[in-house]
């Protein structure tokens, strides 16, 4: 991290201004999005007295704050960052990297949907970036590790759209189980074709669900409330839902399900997860679906599925190369089988709409949004997806001469022993640090600071040879 990059996030002595704003608790209060499943070992305490507080200090004029927002993220997204004054340029689609490259240079907060790749190579270029804001549940768009060695938070919404995918798959197996698309595509055509022939009910149906988290256990239960029987797969040792089964294989799972729904994410071990082989395990004239990341499915080892009518129909909402915004693009340039796989009967094909509902982006809006400012303004990370969970108690204004000092840094060994020397000056009032990984957190309030010393402190802290960034925010 260059010195350019800290400059910017440095208190300038000659700007300072501090702004007290209660915009923050009229945007809807904050809310901590904890997964149920998820190990999250340090609950919030201070949260109450955080909601309660009248008074939200501001650590410096965050008119300098500028974001970039990529995607079309929501409209409560964009007016909670605008609320705050900081500086907002919106983009509807994603932008091609060399672009991208060029806009992040000089923004501190950038907001993100699926699309976006903030790789190495782009993040590398993003001097002044201190937080990413992912407006959806994958992340593995971004490069975490490397965000992380680089100070750089990143938050998600982890189940703000879990409904809508789930709702949207159970749409799917009723319209493929009754050929719906296929009836209604030529009515559009103007031919009429009653037939029963390969149309069923999904009642008493077995549906298999590959990975059984937010997405898969919801799914679960509303599949159960058809009268389907639930079997899942995951590798971890899950609570079940309802009557559903735990199965132990893959191969259980495919051989044993009418219709397979996919709801793992992106990894090394979910590339291509179902290929010719699992299509083979899988019974003759089941259905498969996929809404989690086209890189899961081997496509067309399912158009050979679908030809063999092995497959009897498919729904796909993802696939491993997807345009950038809306328009023409789903073309045989974007994936060489895109002609083939349109070709096909009984699939489904949907631009990556599984969370794309008013309510889920609405509140994925909020959540984020919210996440940003509160890291802007307070350096909480709290269910950040890359840094340790530190939060502290918010200062308020009966605390005039205090500073918060946030201070990420590498995981070794002394680096609390001159921190502390340097704080050792001032009053410690409260402290929390966290490690994860290569990466450690620590945030300190200290009192009876004198405005001219801010800078003094925070170069002191800058000094320290595992610092990875430093702020002073009062
Ligand atoms: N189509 C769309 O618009 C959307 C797609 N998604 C995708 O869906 C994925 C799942 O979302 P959530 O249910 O919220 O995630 P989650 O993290 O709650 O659940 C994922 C589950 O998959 C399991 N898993 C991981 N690797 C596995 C493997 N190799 N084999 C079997 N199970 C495995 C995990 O143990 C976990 O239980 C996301 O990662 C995202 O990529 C999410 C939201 C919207
Ligand atoms: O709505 C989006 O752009 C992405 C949805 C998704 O795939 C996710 O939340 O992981």
């Amino acid at each position: 991290m260059g010195s350019e990059a800290r400059d910017i996030v440095a208190p300038k002595l000659e700007t300072i201004s501090r702004t007290v704003s209660n915009s923050f608790t009229k945007a809807g209060s904050f809310s901590y999005s904890i997964s149920p499943t998820s190990t999250f070992h340090s609950p919030p305490s201070s949260l109450e007295a955080f909601r309660q507080s009248a008074k939200q200090l501001k650590p410096f004029d965050t008119k300098d704050i500028k974001v970039l927002l990529l995607e079309n993220v929501n409209q409560t997204g964009r007016d909670i960052l605008k609320e705050q004054g900081y500086q907002v340029e919106f983009y509807k689609s994603s932008l091609p990297e060399d672009e991208l490259i060029e806009k992040i240079r000089d923004v501190h907060v950038v907001g993100i949907r699926s699309k976006t790749k903030l790789t190495s190579r782009v993040l590398r270029e993003a001097k002044n970036l201190i937080v990413i804001g992912c407006f959806c549940i994958g992340t593995n768009q971004v490069d975490l590790k490397y965000a992380a060695s680089q100070g750089i938070a990143v938050f998600n919404s982890p189940f703000s759209n879990s409904r809508s995918v789930a709702e949207l798959v159970i749409g799917e197996i009723i319209a493929l189980a009754r050929q719906i698309g296929d009836r209604s595509n030529e009515m559009h055509a103007g031919t009429w074709n009653k037939v029963s022939s390969g149309s069923w009910e999904i009642r008493g149906k077995t549906l298999g669900i590959i990975g059984y988290g937010h997405i898969g256990s919801q799914l679960s239960v509303l599949a159960e409330a058809f009268g389907m029987s639930v079997i899942y797969y995951d590798v971890v040792n899950l609570m079940a839902l309802g009557t559903a089964k735990q199965v132990s294989s893959l191969e259980d799972l495919l051989s044993g399900a009418d219709f397979v729904t996919l709801h793992v994410p992106e990894s090394p071990e979910t590339k291509n997860m179902i290929g010719a082989k699992e299509i083979e395990q899988m019974k003759n004239g089941s259905y498969l679906i996929n809404a989690s990341r086209g890189s899961v499915v081997d496509i067309p080892a399912l158009i050979e599925g679908m030809r063999s009518r092995k497959i009897a129909g498919a729904a796909l909402d993802v696939y491993p190369n997807e345009p950038a915004g809306n328009g023409d693009y789903f073309n045989s340039e974007l994936n060489t089988w895109g002609d083939d796989l349109r070709k096909l009967k009984n699939i489904i094909l949907t631009p990556h709409i599984g969370g794309s509902t008013e309510e889920a982006q609405s509140a994925i809006g909020v959540e984020v949004a919210s996440a940003l400012v509160r890291y802007v303004n307070e350096g909480a990370t709290l269910a950040s997806v890359n840094m340790p969970e530190v939060n502290l108690r918010s200062l308020t204004m009966d605390e005039p001469n205090h500073v918060r000092v946030t201070f990420i840094h590498r995981n070794v060994p002394g680096v609390l022993r001159s921190v502390n020397k340097i704080l050792g000056d001032h009053n410690v009032d409260k402290q929390m640090t966290d490690s994860r990984g290569e990466v450690a957190y620590l945030m300190a309030d200290i009192s009876d600071v004198n405005q001219n010393e801010i800078k003094a402190i925070w170069a002191d802290l800058e000094g320290i040879s595992a610092c990875i960034r430093t702020r002073v925010l009062y």
